[in-house]
Parts: structure tokens; sequence; C-alpha cells
């Protein structure tokens, strides 16, 4: 495990963006249930760049490529340095090692670090949830050992937990079978740990804003296909791509807002039953 990233800020604010779940193929055409997800990609990208949010990292939350190709890691560590700030990563259900972390090791943007202290106030662990072959999430005995260490080491920071799989039920059957498995283990390492504010996601292709004990848990549209909440069948949803800001306030306050693409474009294939 690498150390800590330190970040000092110049501003009490601490900014982040999160992008999750991209899909991405190396083929520019690839494409996943109608969307062409490197396009889909480009869209979240260009619009980010044209907003006034001044973040200063990127958390990339998993999924990040489709068919375990390694030209599409390279294509998102391509495609990410317009965004010239520094991105952390975690991986998700679709993600395999040893090829993501040896295509995106070669690229300095792109942080190898799981740990991250930013100002004088806040800390962002990332842990990895993903269990090969599978897709539900499960933290392992050594996750949990090293957050437990991490928080301990750090008790007097406020601190964001990331994870790419959900905690709380989205009320989807098809997608809830697919859930972190052991949030009871997290649970247990979290409550020793006072200043744990919240816990930020991807993997469930929609935004959430809800309380978990006394986390707030947040999850984040997808850069392309979105799933449709509250259906037990696979449904997805009209809703357009999209992304996350976050303000970590000094004072342990998260503020947050998920933004989207205009309405209606990368619609995907409706009558798709999976993938
Ligand atoms: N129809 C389906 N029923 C159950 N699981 C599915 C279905 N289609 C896709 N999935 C899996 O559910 C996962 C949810 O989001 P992911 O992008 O991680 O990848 C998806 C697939 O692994
Ligand atoms: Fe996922």
């Amino acid at each position: 495990m690498k150390g800590a990233y330190e970040l000092p800020s110049a501003s009490p604010i601490v900014r982040i963006l999160q992008i999750t779940d991209p899909h991405l193929f190396a083929t520019p055409d690839g494409q996943l249930l109608g969307v062409p997800t490197v396009k889909s990609f480009q869209a979240v990208l260009d619009a980010i760049q044209k907003e006034a949010f001044d973040y200063e990292i990127i958390l990339a939350t998993g999924d990040l490529v489709q068919d375990h190709n390694r030209e599409a890691y390279h294509r998102f560590g391509q495609m990410v340095k317009q965004l010239k700030k520094p991105l952390f990563w975690i991986e998700g259900n679709h993600d395999l090692q040893p090829q993501m972390s040896n295509a995106l090791g070669i690229y300095a943007q792109i942080q190898p670090h799981r740990h991250i202290l930013l100002s004088n106030n806040w800390q962002v662990v990332l842990l990895d949830s993903h269990v090969f072959g599978k897709p539900g999430g499960k933290l392992s005995k050594s996750q949990l050992a090293w957050l437990a260490e991490t928080l301990k080491n750090n008790a007097e920071r406020y601190t964001l937990v990331v994870l790419h799989h959900n905690i709380l039920p989205t009320n989807s059957a098809w997608l809830d079978q697919h859930s972190l498995s052991n949030p009871e283990q997290l649970a247990d390492v979290l409550s020793d740990f006072p200043n744990v504010k919240a816990i930020l996601h991807g993997h469930i292709h929609q935004e959430v804003d809800k309380k978990w004990m006394d986390y707030r848990v947040l999850a984040t549209p997808s850069t392309c296909i979105q799933f449709k909440p509250n259906c037990d069948k696979f449904t997805l949803d009209i809703k357009s791509p999209g992304w996350r800001e976050l303000n970590l306030m000094p004072n342990g306050v998260i503020k947050t807002v998920v933004k989207r693409l205009e309405d209606a474009c990368f619609l995907p294939n409706f009558s798709a039953t999976g993938y």
C-alpha cells in the first residue's frame, strides 16, 4: 500500500470532482447497450471543462472499462489528461488487475495512492471492494484492517470513504443482489471514528444522497448508461450521463451537487435486458 498523498490547500474548502463507471472500450465506437461510451465520456469531460468548478483532485470510482481491455485503460489515461488535475481511482467489478494498475501507472497525472490528506482537516480513504469475477462487492479483512489503521492514525481529520459498490439498497432486486455484501463489517470499523462524514460510491448508475447510520451516502450517475431506481427487473433510465462536484467544508459539512449533460442525449437501447 502506498503512503498518503498530501495536498496542502490554499483554500479552506476542498473541492473534488467525481467521475464514475465510464465503461470505456478500446475502440472509439464501442457501445454499451447502444451508448458509445467513449463519446459520452468525452461529452462529460467537455461539460466539466465548461463549468466554473475549480476542483483540486478527481476521484474515478471504478468500472473504468467494460471489456477488460488494456487499451481501454490507456484510452482512459489519455482522455483524462485534459482535466489537468491529480486523479485517484479504485477498481469496480468490471475492472481487471494487474492490467489496470499497469496501464494507468504510466500516466504522471494518475496517482496510485489510496489515502489523500487534503488541507488541514480532511482526508479521503479509497477502498477496493471488487471481488474477482463477481459483480457484487466485498471488503476484504485486509482492506478493513487498513481502513481502521488509517482512521486511527488521522482521527482528528474529517473523512470521506470511497468505494465502488453500494451499501444501501436501490430498491431494484436485479441490482441489489450485486451490492456490498458485508456493510456491517464496514460499520463496525467506522463506529470508532466519529469524524467519518460520508461514503461515496459508483456502481449503481444513479444519484443517491441518503443517510446510513450517521453517515451520508452519496452515489453518482455513470458517464454512460443510467439505471432506473425502484425497478425489480433490469430497467434503463432516460436520464443523461453525469458527474458530481463535492465541496468539503472546514467544519466537516459536505456541499455537493450532481450535474448531467442536457436531456435526451446518449439515450440507450431501452429494450435491452442486461449486459
Ligand atoms: N439483467 C441483469 N440482471 C442482473 N445483473 C445484471 C443484469 N445486467 C447486468 N447485470 C450486472 O449488474 C451490474 C450492475 O452494474 P455494473 O456496471 O457493475 O455491471 C452490471 C452487470 O455485471
Ligand atoms: Fe459496477
